[in-house]
């Protein structure tokens, strides 16, 4: 891995407080096969190009566990020599990931809440500073942390759904360093407007503010990003990773530099009681909303 991180204390303690089918605070009972299932990945008939899949039905939210088997998924795929670009996707129709998982953060367990936000951490460490060319195919809805992973990839293109930082919709602001990935990618202006809006853009408005690449049919994603993936793996490897040191270097390393207080900071601001109150309304809402 370029930016190797050491994480080793929260990913142990996640380990410690895994629970794979719990009833949330709103009363829905989310279950699913075991977290080992909820990230699979794929050769490509080009041994450098690889795909990682989210399957986590009904929405690949970022939880704890889903977090931390991303992270292990881009390490495997890093740890194989031959493997020079990886391909992110989803398994599911509609979604490409749905952000983080709001009951990790509605009435959190106060011991699981760190560990939680560090393996957040981590995962943006793992994707964003990869050694691998990332490609995102979003397709299909990428809100939040959702936007986060595909803004994490090298190149994104994008079929369907809507993409963004709506945070500002929950009561809540991104943390700094999602933000400042945003900013980076679309400039000061538009996230300023973005950010406090809360906007999602569908695809023509993403590619327009520049938040994805490509708009790509739904039937030509994988395709279009093998191609893309090929064009990225012709680049010297040496070169690669040099570019994106180049330009996400100091971003990875403040977080890097910050990661307890940006944990303190997250713990904190989550507990307050008028963000449970937003949060939980937030929430409500989403459950009541096909009914
Ligand atoms: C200076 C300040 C510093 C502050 C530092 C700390 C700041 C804290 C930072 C916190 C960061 C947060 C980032 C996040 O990612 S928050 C999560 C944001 N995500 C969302 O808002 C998305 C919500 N979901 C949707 O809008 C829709 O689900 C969808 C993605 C548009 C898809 O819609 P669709 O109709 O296809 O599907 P459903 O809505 O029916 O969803 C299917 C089921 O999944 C449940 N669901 C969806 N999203 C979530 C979620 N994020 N967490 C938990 N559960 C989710 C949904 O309720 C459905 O469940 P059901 O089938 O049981 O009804």
């Amino acid at each position: 891995m370029m930016f190797q991180q050491s994480s080793r204390s929260l990913l142990d303690a996640s380990k410690k407080s895994s629970s794979f089918r719990w009833t949330s605070s709103v009363g829905r009972t989310f279950s699913s096969r075991s977290p080992q299932d909820w990230v699979t990945t794929e050769e490509t008939d080009d041994p450098s190009i690889a795909i990682l899949k989210m399957n986590r039905a009904p929405a690949n939210t970022l939880s704890l566990e889903m977090c931390t088997e991303i992270s292990k998924a881009i390490k495997e795929l890093e740890s194989n020599k031959k493997t020079q670009a990886v391909i992110l996707t989803s398994s599911l129709p509609t979604i490409f990931s749905a952000g983080l998982d709001l009951t990790e953060l509605h009435n959190p367990d106060k011991d699981r809440l760190p560990a939680f936000w560090g393996a957040f951490q981590q995962l943006y460490f793992d994707l964003y500073g990869s050694r691998l060319a990332t490609i995102g195919a979003i397709n299909g809805h990428a809100p939040a942390a959702g936007c986060m992973l595909a803004l994490s990839c090298d190149y994104r293109i994008m079929s369907k759904g809507n993409i963004g930082l709506n945070e500002s919709k929950l009561g809540i602001c991104a943390p700094p360093w999602l933000g400042q990935q945003f900013i980076d990618t679309i400039g000061l202006r538009k996230a300023e407007l973005a950010l406090n809006m809360g906007t999602l853009f569908d695809t023509k408005a993403a590619l327009d503010i520049g938040l994805i690449d490509e708009i790509v049919g739904e039937d030509d994603v994988m395709d279009v990003a093998k191609t893309r993936a090929s064009q990225w793996v012709a680049i010297p490897a040496p070169a690669r990773v040099a570019c994106k040191e180049l330009t996400r270097g100091r971003q990875l390393n403040e977080l890097k530099e910050n990661r307890k207080q940006d944990v303190d900071h997250f713990c904190s601001f989550v507990n307050q009681e008028a963000m449970q109150r937003n949060l939980g309304f937030y929430f409500e809402q989403l459950a009541k909303r096909k009914k």
